[in-house]
């Protein structure tokens, strides 16, 4: 059988209820993956939905860089990122590092829920295939 799929789960303060009713509504999809964090994306995806998620730093500490240097060592399959689009972040630099890498790399970048939908659709099939 394949290796579970990795998928690092990030949002910001705003996008994080947002974030957690999207793994919520996808829990059996998400249960079946390697699941990575941000610091307090982490923290709340195991309080509230209590999954095993392995964390970093949080973004504004370094944790957007920590996962920028996992997706370079091949360590990462998927980006799932609820960006906030209207607020200033002071780590933005952080934050364009993670996507740039993920541009660079070619590893799949969800930055809204639309495109997380499609992430799941694909993970579904990735998990169904890996089973046959
Ligand atoms: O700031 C973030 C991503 O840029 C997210 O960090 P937290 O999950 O620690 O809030």
């Amino acid at each position: 059988m394949m290796e579970k799929p990795k998928v690092a789960l990030i949002a910001h303060d705003k996008k994080k209820i947002d974030l957690i009713m999207f793994v919520k509504e996808n829990l059996e999809t998400f249960k079946a993956c390697e699941l990575y964090a941000t610091g307090t994306t982490g923290k709340f995806l195991s309080e509230k939905l209590k999954l095993i998620v392995n964390t970093v730093h949080s973004g504004p500490l370094g944790g957007d860089i920590q996962i920028g240097s996992m997706l370079v060592e091949g360590r990462m399959d998927f980006v799932i990122f609820l960006r906030d689009p209207l607020t200033a972040q002071p780590h933005e630099p952080d934050i364009s590092a993670l996507m740039r890498v993920c541009d660079v790399l070619n590893i799949p970048l969800a930055t809204n829920l639309a495109t997380a939908e499609a992430l799941v659709v694909e993970l579904k099939s990735i998990l169904k295939n890996s089973k046959t």
